[in-house]
């Protein structure tokens, strides 16, 4: 009996104190679900109106969906690919990254955008690669996706990113100042809970994911992958598809999701574009966690906390 009070005494340490508040204020969200097309002019100014859009409702912080300047395929990754090369004069060879940017600034807020094909010159390695600005428009975090999605299910779907990627190798924290820290990862990441459970452990308080699943895994896992990932971690989870387009030859099945530290659907849109705004606050995280303590009762003297040891993140 002794041994075992002094056992769980230890092991229900948690790496965050229950009292910190990990929303510092309230704050909306948007989920941008952005129709897309071959041209990534059009895709750049479509995607730029509808950011100005969620702005103008109220939102802060605002998110673009996987590979929005882009169709989404191994074939297109080469061609639309770009350095990321922040100084003028290269707003030509980096189109999207000086259109997130001005977007972020004229906007006057934090710009999860997306992800982007990107092209690195010294290794000659591509990655599928988000890019967060800050409200002034500066860039604050770069996440190369970590996962590629290489699926083969007979009949349905096989895809094969690591054909032409490479893998990011980090996780992707970032500091909103007024608000708290956030975690950025891209589609196929969400189906791996470690990440979610690390960002959530340092201390996020909402895992934003620009994703396009597709008409076989969508229906499946789509927003069971959201839900999952918010009620393991009691935290907001975001899901940015591109909508709908069933002429491409990658079909998304769109479904935006935003999930609230309950696992409750907070909203959902179909699969034609929309937006949702919402708001986040503290006292919904601090209501679940409250109901349902597991803050307090991991039991690290059991299993590992895989937030501990060797992780590469950013923070
Ligand atoms: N497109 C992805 O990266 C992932 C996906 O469609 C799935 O996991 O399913």
């Amino acid at each position: 009996m002794q041994l075992l009070s002094r056992i769980s005494t230890r092991s229900f340490t948690s790496t965050m104190s229950s009292t910190t508040p990990l929303l510092k204020a309230p704050v909306k969200l948007a989920l941008v679900q952005l129709s897309g097309s071959p041209d990534k002019g059009r895709n750049l100014a479509h995607a730029r109106a509808k950011v100005l859009e969620a702005a103008s409702r109220g939102a802060r912080i605002v998110v673009l969906p996987e590979c929005f300047n882009s169709p989404y395929g191994t074939k297109y990754f080469p061609e639309y690919a770009e350095t990321l090369l922040p100084s003028p004069p290269s707003e030509a060879q980096s189109p999207s990254y000086h259109a997130l940017a001005a977007m972020a600034r004229d906007a006057g807020a934090y710009l999860v955008g997306g992800s982007i094909p990107e092209y690195e010159p010294a290794t000659k390695n591509l990655y599928n690669t988000s890019l967060t600005f800050a409200p002034s428009g500066a860039l604050l975090a770069t996440h190369r996706k970590v996962h590629l999605f290489d699926i083969d299910i007979p009949g349905k779907i096989t895809f094969r990113e690591s054909d032409v990627l490479s893998p990011g190798n980090k996780l992707t924290m970032i500091d909103l100042p007024e608000y708290g820290l956030i975690a950025v990862a891209i589609c196929y990441d969400v189906r791996f809970p470690e990440l979610a459970m690390i960002a959530a452990r340092k201390g996020a308080f909402c895992l934003l994911y620009p994703g396009a699943f597709n008409m076989t895994t969508g229906p499946l896992h789509w927003e069971l992958q959201a839900r999952a990932r918010a009620m393991d971690n009691q935290v907001y989870v975001g899901l940015c598809s591109p909508a709908r387009d069933t002429g491409a030859d990658y079909v998304a099945w769109g479904h935006s999701t935003l999930v609230g530290p309950n696992a409750d659907i907070m909203e959902k849109l179909d699969e034609k574009e929309g937006i949702i705004i919402a708001e986040l606050n503290h006292a919904r995280i601090e209501e679940v966690r409250k109901g349902v303590p597991l803050y307090t009762q991991r039991r690290f003297d059991v299993y590992p906390d895989v937030s501990a040891g060797n992780v590469k993140y950013d923070e």
